[in-house]
């Protein structure tokens, strides 16, 4: 006998598409088997700033709708795009994801696709579009965090899941926010913030549990290492930001990467999450690689060092925090001294194993767009497990 026991809406209540319909399936041999059909989840995406890191995730989306299917068990559509230079554009039923890949990098090109405009629209947009969650990557502010902020509380106060890789949000607003999105039952995401798509944060956060880490160290800006491994090769500073610049890799303001903001932000989100304090901007000393010549860092590979930008930080036995970001002098055999190119690492020194290093990318478009993807298999994840 097979008979359908009903239809399920659920989650939340703010996703009426997802509808799970269960067959229940009683055979001679007095046996019950289930045969779940109809079990498709879609998420509906917003991208606000459609930059590297969106435009990445676009065509993620796009080149792989097949393999999440089978393999995640859900279907993304995007549904809207707002960028200060491109525009805006909204289709409730899925943009057509070939055009928007391809679109010209020009003033105001979202207006020449159907419905488009030539402003962007990011507050009519969070709030009033059909979109589950938002994918946010609009430039990091390090003073005020904005706009970023405004757009992770918009989502979060209309029932929308919010995926970001911007540091302003975490560095400066995570209690907030995390709370924000604790009362509404919604996912708050943020791995690409610290080594882009390298799942570090979330490494650090799930996979150290019982373990305590009081002390961590690392380079955690893929500018600023590409950028002195090309003075290493004998390359200016400015060439080599340049070349940061074109692979993606650079901050929309490229002096946060070698004045070492950014590595301050990101200090600021691995200490807060992994020691529980809210260290502050002004907690961390900050010095860049912009304090150092061309001649410094050639004379230092020749002596058999390699100058890196490193940030840490100690959890002290008084509850206060050292933290700091400034480039260092390591030993070829150092084991940060290896990390090329745009890669990154971090140590963890933790009482059970001892030092832990996780490396891998720590900036690009792919990586970070990638960086988002794992943020919505994480927000499907946790709400349907
Ligand atoms: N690239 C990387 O490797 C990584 C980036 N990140 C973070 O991800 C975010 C995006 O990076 P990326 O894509 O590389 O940056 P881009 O500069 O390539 O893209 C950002 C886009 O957002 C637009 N924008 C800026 N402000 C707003 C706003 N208020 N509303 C709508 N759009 C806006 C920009 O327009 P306009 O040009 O006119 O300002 C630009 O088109 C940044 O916060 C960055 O720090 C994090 C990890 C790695
Ligand atoms: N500009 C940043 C991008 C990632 O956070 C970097 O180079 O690390």
């Amino acid at each position: 006998m097979l008979g359908d026991f009903g239809q399920y809406h659920h989650y939340f209540g703010h996703f009426s598409q997802y509808t799970l319909t269960f067959f229940l399936c009683d055979t001679n041999e007095n046996k019950t088997t289930i045969a779940w059909g109809n079990a498709m989840k879609n998420y509906n995406i917003a991208l606000i700033g459609f930059g590297g890191v969106n435009r990445a995730l676009a065509e993620i989306i796009h080149n792989n709708s097949g393999k999440m299917e089978q393999e995640l068990g859900f279907s993304l559509k995007v549904v809207a795009v707002s960028d200060m230079y491109l525009g805006s554009l909204y289709q409730p039923e899925g943009i057509e994801l070939e055009a928007l890949t391809q679109l010209p990098v020009e003033k105001g090109a979202l207006a020449a696709l159907p419905n488009g405009k030539e402003d962007a629209d990011n507050e009519n947009i969070i709030k009033n579009s059909n979109a589950d969650i938002v994918a946010e990557a609009t430039f990091t502010d390090a003073v005020t965090g904005e706009p970023a902020i405004s757009h992770c509380q918009w989502a979060l106060s209309s029932g929308k899941h919010i995926c970001t890789t911007n540091k302003g949000p975490l560095a400066l607003s995570a209690g907030p926010l995390k709370t924000l999105a604790a009362q509404n039952q919604l996912g708050f995401e943020y791995e690409g913030v610290v080594m882009s798509g390298t799942p570090v944060l979330r490494y650090a956060d799930q996979m150290l549990k019982g373990a305590t880490t009081n002390r961590f160290e690392g380079i955690v800006n893929g500018t600023a290492n590409f950028v002195l491994g090309l003075v290493e090769q004998g390359q200016s500073f400015e060439q080599a930001i340049k070349q940061a610049q074109e692979l993606g890799y650079a901050e929309a303001d490229p002096t946060a990467d070698i004045g070492g903001k950014d590595v301050m932000l990101k200090v600021i989100v691995l200490a807060n999450s992994l020691f529980g304090v809210h260290l502050a901007t002004q907690d961390v000393a900050c010095v860049g690689i912009d304090t150092l010549t061309e001649t410094d860092i050639i004379q230092a590979q020749q002596d058999g060092f390699h100058w890196k930008l490193i940030g840490k930080a100690s959890l002290l036995e008084n509850g206060q925090v050292e933290a700091q970001v400034a480039p260092e002098k390591l030993p070829s055999d150092h084991p940060l001294a290896g990390a090329q190119g745009a890669t990154n690492a971090v140590t963890f020194y933790t009482d059970m194993l001892g030092p832990v290093t996780v490396s891998g990318p720590g900036a690009g478009r792919i990586e970070t767009g990638y960086a988002l993807l794992s943020d919505i298999i994480a927000i499907h994840t946790k709400t349907h497990h």
